[in-house]
């Protein structure tokens, strides 16, 4: 499991294990990390010119001492100070001492221009809001100069806790960061600007609380929470899932979702609602009905909403499940005006999984607000509705309404971007709770099978090529776990 801690838990982390080393253990560490990233960078590179950006805190000493380094191995190093007087005073020492030089801001530009490498070591975990005017402003020239940049500890102009970003940020083509991850380079918008991320052990480990702010499933997480059928199974012991998708304006949604929970590790699946023709065409290991969800027979989970519309029919399908004593997914149309009290109130456990539109809805927020501060709105959403909440997007999240860490979906592409694809992730997610999966387990996981499908399927996928690549990514995951 990767994890990632809040700014507060790495700083009481630090000083911890500050503490115990001789000082500036830690900065020298993380500068030979950081040095021995750029130099992979530069190898190969004929000329090998780099730009330090150095702000005034420690995010700017670790990028002087790296720069030392560099130099030291041959590099032309060149340092830009946004305040000369403020600059780490032993970093520009270690700097200066390597031959390297050391330029204003409006001498930035010139250096840019003929730089192979830019390091960025404006602002890290001190970074506090938008970049002030003037390092906003070498941001800029870095981009238009489109020199690959290095970013100390995170990119600067991005929030270190939510992964929002204010105005003008820096975009790095490698990040390499120090003792954990932080949340904000898992998050976008936040995460979109750290590109690679690289993890330098500066010996933090130890002193981390075991409960991180953020996790993210690794391929191992996975396959060992995949239902794996056993000799005693049968079909009704893996797990039964209900979907109540679909109307006759929207059959394909019916479908589609009945298409994802036959990928979910269940051992049948039912299907209750008008579309049972288009669902038995494509599907025919389905059971149909055409009646009220609790008139199906026996489900161990119920998936609702894609596709059923906003009618009064499409609202009694809703209620009905809503009043099952199974865990149950809404998506879609279900979640239109969903009542929070209503789900705070169910026996069993709900997991609701938005898009970023339908939870400013569900939040009474604007879309942009949301898709700005995902962290907030997914733990806001599980908060308010006593549900496991999955918010879906550029990163998908994925919140338990106990608290604990949010977990943030490594894997997916922009491709699954494509209509029906969200109803293919609510099936199969469905079909995950059925098997006894904890709604947060088969949340993460459904959206970890999923992302990868998504990245496996032909390019560019659709939603039913994206389910079509499902057993392969099955496969390829239980495979792992075999040594
Ligand atoms: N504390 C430690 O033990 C270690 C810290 N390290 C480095 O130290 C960094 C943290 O250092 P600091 O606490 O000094 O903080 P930073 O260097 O990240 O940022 C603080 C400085 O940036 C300026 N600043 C803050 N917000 C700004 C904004 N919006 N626009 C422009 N300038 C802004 C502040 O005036 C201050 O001078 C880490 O990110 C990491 O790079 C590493 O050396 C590893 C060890
Ligand atoms: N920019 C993006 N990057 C990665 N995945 C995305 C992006 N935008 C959407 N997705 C994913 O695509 C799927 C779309 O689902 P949804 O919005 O419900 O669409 P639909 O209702 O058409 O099925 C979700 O799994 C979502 O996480
Ligand atoms: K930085």
């Amino acid at each position: 499991m990767r994890t990632a801690y809040r700014v507060e838990t790495v700083r009481t982390a630090e000083r911890a294990l500050m503490a115990r080393l001789p000082e500036g253990t830690l900065m020298a560490r993380a500068a030979a990390g950081l040095a021995a990233a750029c130099a992979d960078l530069l190898r190969g590179g004929r000329s090998r010119r780099v730009v330090l950006l150095v702000g005034s805190g420690d995010n700017g000493g670790d990028a002087l001492y790296a720069g030392a380094r560099l130099a030291r191995r041959g590099a032309g190093v060149t340092a830009v100070l946004l305040s000369p007087d403020r600059a780490h005073p032993g970093g520009l020492a270690a700097l200066r001492a390597a031959g390297g030089r050391v330029a204003a801001p409006d001498e930035a530009a010139a250096a840019l221009a003929r730089a192979d490498l830019v390091v960025d070591g404006i602002t890290g975990i001190g970074g506090r809001g938008g970049l002030r005017p003037e390092a906003a402003e070498l941001a800029r020239l870095v981009h238009a100069a489109g020199t690959p940049v290095v970013a100390v500890d995170l990119p600067s102009g991005v929030d270190p806790d939510t992964g929002e970003v204010r105005g003008e940020a820096v975009r790095a083509a490698l990040t390499v960061t120090f003792g954990t991850h932080k949340p904000g380079l898992l998050v976008d918008p936040a995460a979109e600007h750290a590109g690679e991320v690289r993890l330098v052990d500066i010996g933090l480990g130890p002193e981390l609380p075991a409960t991180p702010d953020l996790t993210a499933l690794e391929p191992a997480d996975v396959a060992a929470l995949l239902p794996r059928p056993t000799g005693e199974s049968d079909k009704y012991r893996r797990g039964v899932i209900g979907i109540a998708a679909g109307s006759p304006r929207y059959p394909g949604a019916a479908v589609l979702a009945v298409g994802g929970a036959l990928h979910g590790g269940a051992g049948a699946v039912r299907y209750a609602g008008p579309a049972d023709a288009a669902v038995i065409a494509r599907y025919p290991e389905t059971l149909v009905s055409t009646g009220l969800p609790h008139q199906a027979g026996r489900v161990q989970a119920w998936v609702v909403g894609p596709g059923i519309g906003d009618d009064p029919q499409a609202r009694e399908r809703v209620a009905d499940v809503l009043d099952a004593d199974v865990p149950v997914l809404v998506d879609a149309d279900g979640l239109r005006g969903l009542d929070p009290d209503r789900i705070r109130a169910r026996t069993a456990p709900t997991v609701l999984t938005p898009h970023a539109g339908e939870a400013a809805a569900l939040l009474g927020t604007a879309r942009d607000r949301v898709e700005a501060a995902r962290l907030t709105a997914v733990r806001e959403l599980a908060e308010r509705f006593g549900a496991v909440a999955l918010l879906k997007g550029s990163t998908t999240l994925v919140a338990d309404p106990a608290g604990g860490p949010v977990r943030v979906n490594p894997t997916g592409t922009p491709w699954l971007a494509t209509a029906g694809s969200g109803d293919v992730l609510s099936g199969l997610i469905g079909a995950l709770l059925a098997t006894g999966l904890t709604p947060l387990d088969a949340a993460s996981t459904g959206a970890y099978l999923h992302g990868l499908a998504g990245s496996h399927a032909p390019t560019p996928p659709s939603a039913s090529t994206v389910t079509e690549a499902l057993p392969a990514v099955w496969r390829a995951l239980l495979d792992h776990r075999t040594p």
